[in-house]
C-alpha cells in the first residue's frame, strides 16, 4: 500500500509556504491558525504525519503503514466538530504540537521510550475527538446519552477514547496491526491514562501528584529526569499532555487572545443552551454578563500558573519562556478588568439599591 504520500501528509497549494512554517514545528510561538489554512484545513492530518513520520520517524519504529495511518488520521480530523469555535481539530493539533516541543526537550528526551512519545503524541492528537462543545456538567444536567453510557464519570473524555478506538478496529483504518501484541496492549493503556487525565476535575489530583515527584524525582549528573516507576513516567507524561491542553495563556498574545476568544464563543454558545433549558448557566457562559478579563485571570492564577510552575520546576531549565509569556498575558487582561458594577443596571431591585447605595456612599466619599 505504498502509494507515493504527499510530502506533508496532504495536498498542499504552496509547498514553500508549508516547508517554512514546517520548519518552526518545534518552536513554541507556531500559528496553528495559519497553518490551518496553508494545510487546507487539515491541520491535524498534516501536523500529525509531519511530527511522527518526517520529525521522529516513529511510524516506520513501530511497522506502521503511513498512507493507512494518513487514512486514519483523516477520520480522526473529520469527527472534530468544524462548527466548535475552539474544540475543533486546530485545537488537537495545537495540543500536539505543543506536546512535541516539551517532549523535545534535553531534559526529557531519552528519558520516555520511543513507544511513550508515541502515545502521549497521538493521545494529543485524538484527546478531544466529536467534541459536543458542551462540557461534561452539561451533558450530565441534561441526561445526554453519552452521559447516561459513561455513568456521568469523565463522559467526555470516555467518548474521545472510544471513538478513536473504534475507528482502529476497520481493517482499512487499523494502522497498529504492524505492531506486536504486547506494545499495542500498553500503548493502548498509556493512550488510555493520557486522555483520562486532560479531565478537568482530575486537574487539582493530579497536579499533587506531579509535585510529590518534582519533591522526589531526582535529576542525573547529565541533567535528565529520572523516573522510577510506570506510574512516575505516566504522572509526567500525563502532566505534560494536560499542560499543552490548557497551555494557550503561555503562547505570544496574539494566539493566546485567539484562543480565548473561541472558548468564550464556545462557552457563549452552551450558556445559550442552559438559557433555552432554564437551566443555571455555568461559569463564564453567560454573554448577557460578560465576565471574558475576570475569568481569564482566574483561570491563570488558580489552574494554569500553579501547573506551569510545577512543570517549570521538574523541567528545569525548560518552560521559563512559558512562564514569563504566562505573567506578560496575566497582565493584559488584568489590566482591562472593568470597573465594577458594569453600567447595565440589574433587574433585582435588592442589587439595584445596592448599586445606588454603593454610588451614594461613592458621593458621601467626595
Ligand atoms: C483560553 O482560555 C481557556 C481555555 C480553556 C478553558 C477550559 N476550561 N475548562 C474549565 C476550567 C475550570 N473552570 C472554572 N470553573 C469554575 N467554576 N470556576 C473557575 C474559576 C476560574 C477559572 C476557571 C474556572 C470551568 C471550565 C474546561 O474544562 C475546558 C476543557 C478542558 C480543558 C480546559 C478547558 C478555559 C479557558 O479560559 C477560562
Ligand atoms: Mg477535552
Ligand atoms: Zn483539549
Amino acid at each position: 500500500l505504498k502509494g507515493n504520500l504527499p510530502k506533508f501528509g496532504v495536498e498542499v497549494e504552496d509547498e514553500d509556504a508549508m516547508s517554512l512554517m514546517v520548519s518552526q514545528i518545534n518552536t513554541w510561538n507556531f500559528d496553528l491558525f495559519k497553518f490551518a489554512v496553508i494545510s487546507k484545513d487539515h491541520p491535524l492530518v498534516s501536523m500529525a504525519y509531519v511530527i511522527l513520520q518526517s520529525e521522529r520517524n516513529l511510524l516506520r519504529s513501530y511497522n506502521v503503514d503511513p498512507p493507512t495511518f494518513i487514512k486514519y488520521m483523516f477520520v480522526i480530523e473529520a469527527n472534530y466538530h468544524k462548527t466548535n469555535p475552539y474544540h475543533n481539530a486546530t485545537h488537537g493539533a495545537d495540543v500536539m504540537q505543543s506536546c512535541h516541543v516539551l517532549l523535545g526537550y534535553s531534559v526529557v528526551e531519552q528519558v520516555f521510550t520511543d513507544l511513550e512519545v508515541f502515545a502521549a503524541l497521538f493521545a494529543s492528537a485524538i484527546h478531544d475527538v466529536d467534541h459536543p462543545g458542551l462540557s461534561n456538567q452539561f451533558l450530565s444536567n441534561t441526561s445526554n446519552e453519552l452521559a447516561i453510557l459513561y455513568n456521568d464519570h469523565a463522559v467526555l473524555e470516555n467518548h474521545h477514547l472510544a471513538t478513536a478506538f473504534k475507528f482502529l478496529q476497520e481493517d482499512e483504518l487499523n494502522w497498529a496491526s504492524g505492531m506486536d501484541d504486547k506494545q499495542r496492549q500498553l500503548f493502548r493503556k498509556m493512550v488510555i491514562d493520557l486522555v483520562l487525565a486532560t479531565d478537568m476535575s482530575k486537574h487539582l489530583s493530579l497536579l499533587a501528584d506531579i509535585k510529590t515527584t518534582v519533591e522526589s524525582s531526582k535529576v542525573a549528573h547529565n541533567g535528565k529526569l529520572v523516573l522510577e516507576s510506570y506510574n512516575e513516567r505516566m504522572l509526567v507524561l500525563q502532566g505534560i499532555v494536560h499542560s499543552c491542553d490548557i497551555s494557550s495563556a503561555t503562547k505570544a498574545l496574539p494566539i493566546y487572545k485567539a484562543w480565548t476568544e473561541r472558548i468564550i464563543e464556545e462557552f457563549y454558545q452552551q450558556g445559550d443552551r442552559e438559557r433555552d433549558l432554564g437551566l443555571n448557566l455555568s461559569p463564564m457562559c453567560d454573554r448577557q454578563n460578560p465576565s471574558i478579563e475576570k475569568s481569564q485571570v482566574g483561570f491563570i492564577d488558580f489552574i494554569v500558573l500553579p501547573l506551569w510552575e510545577t512543570l517549570g520546576e521538574l523541567m528545569f531549565p525548560y518552560c521559563q519562556e512559558m512562564l514569563s509569556q504566562l505573567n506578560e498575558n496575566r497582565m493584559y487582561y488584568f489590566s482591562r478588568i472593568p470597573e465594577s458594577p458594569r453600567c447595565s443596571i440589574t433587574d433585582e431591585p435588592e442589587e439595584r439599591n445596592n448599586l445606588i447605595s454603593s454610588s451614594e456612599k461613592r458621593k458621601n466619599l467626595r
